[in-house]
């Protein structure tokens, strides 16, 4: 056995109680924000996955300074002596993470230059950039196309601008505020997104100094600032991590207590956990789910920006799908080619069936996005075991649940991609009381 592959007894329910760390999509930008200050920041809460120690490996390559704190997930990050990296070790961090793109904006401001490597994060669609590069033009910052990256230089400093995404994205909309806090003049972002995590974000810039407005309608204002300091901040929760947690804990019939969480980010995710059957209660200090015995029901979900429901749940929520009584439908509608997970669970005896063009009815004859695909999950079927490939990060840890849910033995390689966004994962199925051999 590696340490890449772990076998899985199916068949008992998770039961327990375990806790969620930061977000996976807030800390690493967190700690690209700390590029911006003149002074270190203190992170808290930072969770030890993989995807953090890339970020912190290109921090550290332009001269950051990180050192871990007493407590177990905090990091102070040092800017005083930021630098230009050697591009070839730069290149090193190529096909990674897609947190590099970030860095455009920061390391403009603080160097006049920056190289970005190709980017990396989950293979479930295109994933152009070309949103930041529009965004970064409008900036002033010039743009040239590399063999394996990008470089920017920004001769005339960088400018506040309007700028109107095509689309909310994430990404895009970090990369506006990572550069528009220090750009001159005043920066007016539409069609924002406005996920927590990059609400977490605006509150970090502006322990940092930075005057930024959250305006109706997906309007961000910003007032660009000449200096920043450093902050000192506790990473919002991982949603993904608390909505997986729940998932596995519905389709194992389980009883999981996810400690960590808070109610309002999980808003949507809970009612489509009633709405399948499942029942949850919110205390202080984290939400319990469990399966309340009975026929799990189907539903159908269409995936969207925040505050609908997010794409990064439903790959872990098809699993219990499979065990509801009846026909459920997922649109997913944010990437282009986000179901491939599911082979694995047809070959586990699965019935879903995915129409790469989207699918049509009376119930939804417009396409919002060109690219719609559709998987149609009819239930109840028993999945048994079978040797599974981990394909990315949420459909790595869908096999995980069907491996859990499974009848018999099943054994899941590639681990290492789920390391990406989940902490100490084999600990905590172990604290869940799950049946597995791994050996690290
Ligand atoms: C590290 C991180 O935070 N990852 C999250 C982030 O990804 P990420 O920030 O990459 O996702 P985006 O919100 O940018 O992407 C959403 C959509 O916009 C399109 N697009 C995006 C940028 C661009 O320049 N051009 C373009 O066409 C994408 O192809 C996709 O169809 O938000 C996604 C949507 O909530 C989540 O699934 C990811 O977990
Ligand atoms: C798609 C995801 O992440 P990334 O953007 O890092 O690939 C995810 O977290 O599910």
């Amino acid at each position: 056995m590696t340490s890449d592959e772990i076998i899985i007894n199916g068949g008992r329910p998770l039961r327990g109680r375990i806790e969620v760390r930061g977000a996976k999509n807030l800390a690493t930008k967190a700690m690209v924000a700390a590029l911006l200050g003149k002074t270190p920041s203190v992170l808290r809460n930072v969770p030890n996955i993989s995807d953090v120690r890339v970020v912190a490996g290109l921090l550290a390559l332009h001269g950051v300074l990180i050192t871990r704190g007493e407590q177990a997930g905090e990091w102070r990050l040092d800017p005083s002596n930021v630098e230009v990296a050697h591009q070839a070790d730069i290149d090193a961090h190529a096909g990674s993470s897609r947190i590099p793109i970030l860095f455009c904006g920061p390391l403009l401001h603080r160097l006049g230059e920056a190289f970005i490597p190709d980017l990396g994060g989950c293979r479930i669609g295109d994933r152009p950039i070309d949103f930041h590069l529009d965004a970064l033009r409008n900036f002033g910052a010039i743009i040239e196309k590399l063999p394996s990256g990008i470089s920017l230089t920004a001769p005339n400093g960088l400018r506040g601008a309007n700028i109107e995404l095509p689309y909310p994205s994430v990404g895009a909309t970090e990369q506006v505020l990572l550069t528009a806090v220090l750009a001159e003049g005043q920066t007016e972002l539409r069609n924002a997104a406005i996920e927590p995590e990059i609400v977490d974000l605006i509150c970090i810039l502006q322990k940092m100094g930075a005057i930024i407005s959250m305006e109706p309608n997906r309007v961000i204002f910003i007032e660009g600032v000449p200096e920043l300091r450093g902050y000192d901040h506790r990473a919002i929760f991982d949603r993904n991590e608390a909505a997986s947690w729940a998932a596995a804990a519905l389709a194992t019939k389980g009883d999981v207590f996810v400690g960590g969480v808070e109610q309002e980010e999980m808003m949507t995710f809970l009612n489509v956990f009633r709405k399948v059957g499942g029942d949850f209660d919110v205390h202080d200090d984290g939400i319990r789910f469990w399966h309340p015995g009975g026929a799990l029901k189907p539903v159908t979900i269409e995936t969207d920006v925040h505050p609908g429901f997010m794409t990064d749940w439903q790959q872990p929520l098809v699993v219990a799908l499979t065990q509801a009584e009846g026909q459920s439908t997922i649109h997913e509608t944010v990437y282009e080619n986000r179901f491939g997970f599911t082979d694995a669970l047809v070959k586990m005896g699965a019935d879903i069936v995915v129409y790469k063009d989207g699918l049509h009815d009376e119930t939804r004859r417009v396409k919002r996005r060109e690219f719609e695909q559709a998987a149609v999950i009819t239930g109840p079927t028993p999945l048994h075991g079978a040797d599974i490939e981990v394909p990315d990060l949420r459909g790595g840890f869908s096999h995980l649940i069907a491996a859990l849910t499974a009848e018999g033995q099943s054994k899941v390689t590639n681990l290492g991609i789920i390391s990406r966004g989940y902490e100490n994962f084999i600990e905590k199925l172990r604290l869940l009381g799950a049946d597995f051999v791994y050996e690290s």
